[in-house]
């Protein structure tokens, strides 16, 4: 099988794409891959560095961590979980300061807002959560169902779709304690309706936590705005905080002073330096913090933080909806006719930043992928999930790397092995 005529033209069309592109001009602030990549199609799993990150990460060490030692902590790394955490919400999620913390792995703030508000809620003995919800939200879930004696119900979305209003409408009721559910979700990369969803809770009583990491960053939320209680997100994918950066979580004002986290550490006790001899939580946001925080884990977020307030949120997100669409156009023409299926929702209101494929033979393609310089990921059972960081991607890296996979799709049709360079 030969490229279409339209697929030629497609795969042309990335130059022109680019040139018009008000946001390809950023790409150059970040550090570039070796001499081998091609297409770096990941960025929903780890974000590309910065130039200014490099140099950030650099100057700490010798301008404020060896000079200012232990004295750091007074000048303003104890604050740094709020202050970081404001600037985050600020600029991506729509909450205004005071509601946002930077601290811990997303799984150990997952647990900690679902526990306090399970908690929080007596007498209702029900989690509602789905089976398309990335794992760690799953099993924490079992494990605090397994902790208060809450039942877990479970609703089953269409997997190349997501959690619908109707089906959380379907499953709350007066038992409800919590919702939990992503924003974007992590195989589909559909985008739920999150205000809609967030009403229906509300109005059987409930919380509703929300997932937020495949959206941080890259599709514009209103977590004020849209009444939301909770919410979670990682920074290491589209907040480019590197690997293992820390979390952020999101308790709205009006339901701080009435919830408790399990994890009663030191730093958030009201007074952390009286040492006393029992835990009495701090006001405000501070105490959902739990240890230390971790200040060199905060420094890359802040270079991608000002990167995002310069592009704008909204020209990041019309570029994200650009690239997917371009995604779904390249599959159409050049994988579809392969067998290849697109398991992410068509409209692009409907959709986060990535898009999955499937075909039977992708667990074994991918790797030869990599080998080539093309990096998307697999998830199982058949899943190529292709990952678009508007900041960093370019569209002639998306033709380039999906003209890939065909070819290699096509030599596996004529019985070749894909053979390793
Ligand atoms: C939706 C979702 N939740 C949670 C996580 C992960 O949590 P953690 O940062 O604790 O590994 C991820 C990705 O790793 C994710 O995609
Ligand atoms: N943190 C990681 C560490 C290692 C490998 C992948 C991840 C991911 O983030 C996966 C991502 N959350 C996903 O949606 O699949």
């Amino acid at each position: 099988m030969t490229t279409s005529t339209t697929g030629s033209q497609l795969l042309a069309s990335a130059a022109g794409l680019d040139a018009a592109d008000p946001l390809a001009v950023l790409r150059e602030r970040f550090v570039p891959g070796d001499g081998e990549l091609i297409a770096y199609l990941d960025g929903n799993s780890l974000g590309r560095p910065l130039i200014a990150t490099r140099e950030h990460l650099f100057r700490f060490v010798d301008d404020v961590w060896a000079p200012r030692l232990i004295r750091g902590w007074d000048e303003g790394w104890m604050d740094s979980p709020l202050t970081l955490g404001d600037a985050l919400g600020a600029l991506t999620l729509g909450a205004a300061a005071g509601q946002t913390v930077v601290a811990d792995s997303t799984t150990v703030m997952l647990y900690k807002l679902c526990r306090a508000a399970v908690c929080a809620r007596p007498g209702r003995r029900q989690i509602v959560l789905d089976t398309e919800n990335f794992p760690t939200d799953r099993y924490v879930l079992e494990g605090i169902a397994a902790e208060t004696g809450t039942q877990l119900v479970w609703i089953e979305p269409d997997p190349l779709e997501g959690v619908t209003a109707d089906e959380v409408a379907a499953v709350v009721g007066p038992d409800t304690a919590l919702v939990v559910l992503s924003h974007v979700a992590f195989k589909s990369g559909f985008l739920a309706d999150t205000p809609a969803i967030t009403r229906i809770a509300h109005a059987a009583g409930a919380l509703v936590l929300w997932d937020l990491c495949h959206s941080a960053g890259v599709v514009p939320v209103e977590l004020d705005a849209w009444d939301v209680d909770l919410a979670v997100g990682c920074t290491y994918k589209y907040l480019n905080g590197g690997p293992g950066a820390p979390a952020f979580g999101y308790v709205a004002s009006r339901l701080q002073g009435e919830l408790r986290q399990p994890v009663q550490g030191w730093m958030g006790h009201a007074e952390p330096f009286t040492m006393g001899p029992g835990y009495a939580p701090a006001t405000g946001m501070r105490r959902f913090i739990s240890g230390t925080p971790p200040v060199v884990g905060m420094l890359a977020m802040r270079d991608m933080l000002d990167l995002i307030g310069e592009a704008g949120l909204d020209a990041v997100r019309a570029k994200s909806s650009a690239l997917t669409a371009y995604v779904i156009d390249l599959a159409d023409e050049l994988l579809t006719p392969f067998g290849v299926e697109i398991a992410t929702p068509r409209e692009a209101a409907r959709r986060g930043g990535h898009v999955m494929l499937t075909h039977p033979s992708f667990r074994e393609l991918i790797p030869a992928l990599w080998e080539r310089g093309v990096i998307p990921d697999f998830r199982p059972p058949q899943g190529m999930r292709v990952g678009l960081s508007p900041l960093s991607t370019s569209f002639g890296e998306v033709a380039a790397g999906l003209a890939l996979v065909a070819r290699l799709l096509e030599e596996r049709g004529q019985g070749r092995l894909i053979s390793v360079r």
